[in-house]
């Protein structure tokens, strides 16, 4: 079984502005494979930026349980916050703007990292020329992000992300100012780099073209995960392949299951069903006296 890189358990992330508290995250669970590919979905406002900005090291979680590698997200001093910053992770964000800087060029952008981490300057200009031309953008190294496209921006802040060799690339939204075929390219320059590099790929999206090309989505719903779809190709007698998707509910560790509303009004379900084990599954049924 491949290592489990990512785990998070029981998440819970509270924000207070004033009197008000807002419960961004109330006990999320995520593992994810060192590796692995996925696809993070979820309403406007359900916990998506708050999680990848824990998982970043940007933001720090209120309780329960975050770690990335031997990174204890919970317990970071701010020289450790740091380090983990420069070497454990990448951040692309939705804006492209906000990922390069308006005076650098490509080469000198994708330079900053490895500076900032005391590489030396031969070692940085090779893997700065590598990471440009893997990502396709080889041609952009010497212009500023005026001179370049969105998709070029982005891609180039990809190889920002990937300067330091983190283990584990973490996007927020990284098609969201693009248009549908700009998209496809940047999306495939994720997946891309999770294949060629072995880099750990966490994506946030709203598009399902996005999220129905990796193996794996997790959908968030108010701060918690609350199904995955698994996605296999498999191949028929004939010879031709298709993808199979399969929808799961989620399950923490305590053994909790959320039963999808539309299923909970269909049988009525309310305060306690009746659960039952059989040779391979469990059944739910609805409270018998709850409804005589
Ligand atoms: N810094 C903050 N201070 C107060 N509340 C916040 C803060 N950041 C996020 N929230 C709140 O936490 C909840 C989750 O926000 P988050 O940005 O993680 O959602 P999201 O799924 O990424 O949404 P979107 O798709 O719109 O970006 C929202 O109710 C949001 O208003």
């Amino acid at each position: 079984m491949a290592q489990q890189l990512i785990v998070c358990e029981s998440l819970v992330r509270i924000y207070q502005t004033g009197s008000i508290e807002v419960q961004a995250l109330q006990g999320l669970d995520l593992m994810v494979d060192s590796g692995e590919m996925v696809a993070v979905v979820g309403a406007s406002g359900s916990g998506k930026s708050t999680l990848l900005s824990i998982l970043a090291g940007i933001d720090a979680p209120t309780a329960g349980r975050a770690r990335v590698g031997e990174w204890d997200l919970l317990a970071m001093s701010r020289t450790d916050r740091v380090r983990y910053r420069r070497q454990t992770v990448g951040f692309v964000r939705q804006q492209t703007a906000s990922n390069l800087v308006p005076y650098l060029t490509a080469r000198q952008v994708v330079d900053l990292p490895m500076a900032a981490a005391g590489v030396k300057a031969r070692a940085r200009q090779a893997r700065g020329g590598e990471l440009l031309a893997a990502l396709g953008v080889a041609d952009c190294a010497d212009r500023r992000p005026a001179q370049m496209s969105g998709g070029q921006q982005q891609r180039v802040a990809i190889a920002v992300a990937l300067a330091n060799q983190p283990r584990v690339l973490l996007a927020d939204e990284p098609t969201g100012e693009l248009d549908t075929a700009t998209s496809a390219q940047v999306f495939e320059a994720l997946r891309q780099v999770n294949r060629e590099f072995g880099v750990t790929v966490v994506v946030v999206t709203h598009d399902p073209q996005v999220s129905g090309q990796v193996a794996r989505t997790v959908a968030i719903r108010d701060g918690r995960t609350s199904s995955e779809v698994l996605r296999r190709t498999a191949t028929a007698e004939n010879g031709d392949t298709h993808v199979i998707a399969e929808e799961y509910a989620v399950m923490d560790r305590a053994g909790r299951v959320q039963i999808p509303r539309e299923y909970r009004e269909a049988l009525a379900l309310t305060r306690r069903v009746r659960l039952a084990l059989e040779p391979d599954h469990v059944t739910i049924r609805p409270d018998i006296e709850a409804q005589s």
